[in-house]
């Protein structure tokens, strides 16, 4: 159940255009379009809540498969997909054991809440807000995870960011009823060449590197090149990570800035990565994009009855 308190003011969704601010909002049967009055914009599926566009500076800043199936029949791949209540394959023996990869939470249709705006700093913030609640899952899913929960997902679009933020709430009651869950916003960023980029931010952290058998490492580098298959999970990493241009002086093409969310995972899946992704087009595509994905994933975040618990991170696009 989502709160009430946290539930924001339902909006006339489907009005075309606000005058005032010239910011619109389209709704189709599927999917939600934010439009800035600066030309930025953002496309989210209801299925998933999957941001599957996000334009700036007049181009489009995250990586689309051109094979992703849009129609609710798998996870999209490219966007941003919501990672929640498990990343990656659930360990057995677990509460999650008999979820999927990744979780429910990019599978499941969520609900429009509805929509705000506010100026900051001379700049127009359109918010739109996704629900989704234990209530509303088919009951296979329920009967694979049980904790009775309610989130609502954020999506904020000004001039040069889109952030997305995530509140998780335990509605359940009783000490049995307290949950562990992973979250994690899956941000596939289109750059324009992966092996020209430099990742900054990282350097001293431990990681978890997943193409190596899941051993530990500790990044030694002040900057991190993609050079190969790359998936890694960094811990406790600080709550900037800037994406440069390496082979121009380090332009800057994004920062991602991250509240409340300990982890990133950095994840390109390099040629050989890309051939087996059935879902994954153009073939070459892994080389104009990344994932610099922000989450809590390390560890089991454990939420008590009655508790909430947000996080989300800011993309800034520079280009
Ligand atoms: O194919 P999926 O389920 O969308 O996952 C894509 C990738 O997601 C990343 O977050 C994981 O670290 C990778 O291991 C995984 O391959």
């Amino acid at each position: 159940m989502v709160g009430d308190k946290k539930k924001p003011p339902t909006l006339d969704v489907t009005a075309a255009e606000t005058p005032s601010s010239h910011a619109t909002l389209t709704q189709s049967s599927d999917r939600v379009t934010l439009s800035h009055p600066s030309g930025a914009s953002a496309t989210i599926l209801l299925y998933g809540a999957t941001v599957i566009s996000w334009t700036a500076h007049g181009r489009e800043q995250l990586w689309l498969s051109t094979a992703s199936a849009l129609d609710g029949s798998r996870a999209v791949r490219g966007g941003i997909p919501l990672v929640f209540p498990v990343f990656g394959p659930p360990q057995a023996g677990t509460a999650a054991e008999k979820l999927p990869q990744h979780g429910f939470a990019r599978t499941t249709r969520w609900e429009l809440l509805g929509r705000t705006e506010a100026e900051t700093a001379g700049d127009l913030n359109i918010c739109v807000d996704f629900g989704l609640d234990s209530r509303s899952l088919d009951e296979e899913t329920r009967a694979k995870w049980g904790g009775e929960f309610g989130l609502i997902y954020s999506v904020t679009l000004t001039s040069s960011t889109l952030e997305t933020k995530m509140v998780v709430q335990n509605a359940g009651s009783g000490e049995s009823a307290a949950f562990d869950f992973n979250v994690l916003f899956h941000t596939y960023l289109r750059v324009p060449d992966v092996e020209a980029i430099g990742i900054k931010g990282l350097n001293s952290l431990t990681y978890r590197d997943k193409t190596l058998g899941n051993t530990e490492h500790n990044e030694s580098s002040t900057t991190l090149r993609i050079t190969s298959q790359t998936d890694r999970v960094y811990r406790s990493a600080p709550d900037e990570i800037a994406i440069v241009d390496a082979s121009a002086s380090d332009k800057p093409l994004f920062t991602v800035t991250k509240v409340g969310l300990k982890d990133v995972v950095i994840w390109n899946p390099h040629a050989e990565g890309a051939e087996k992704i059935a879902d994954w087009q153009p073939k070459d595509g892994w080389k104009e994009m990344v994932c610099v994905e922000a989450g809590s994933v390390a560890e089991w975040q454990t939420l008590e009855a009655g508790a909430t618990w947000e996080g989300g991170v800011v993309h800034k696009a520079h280009l």
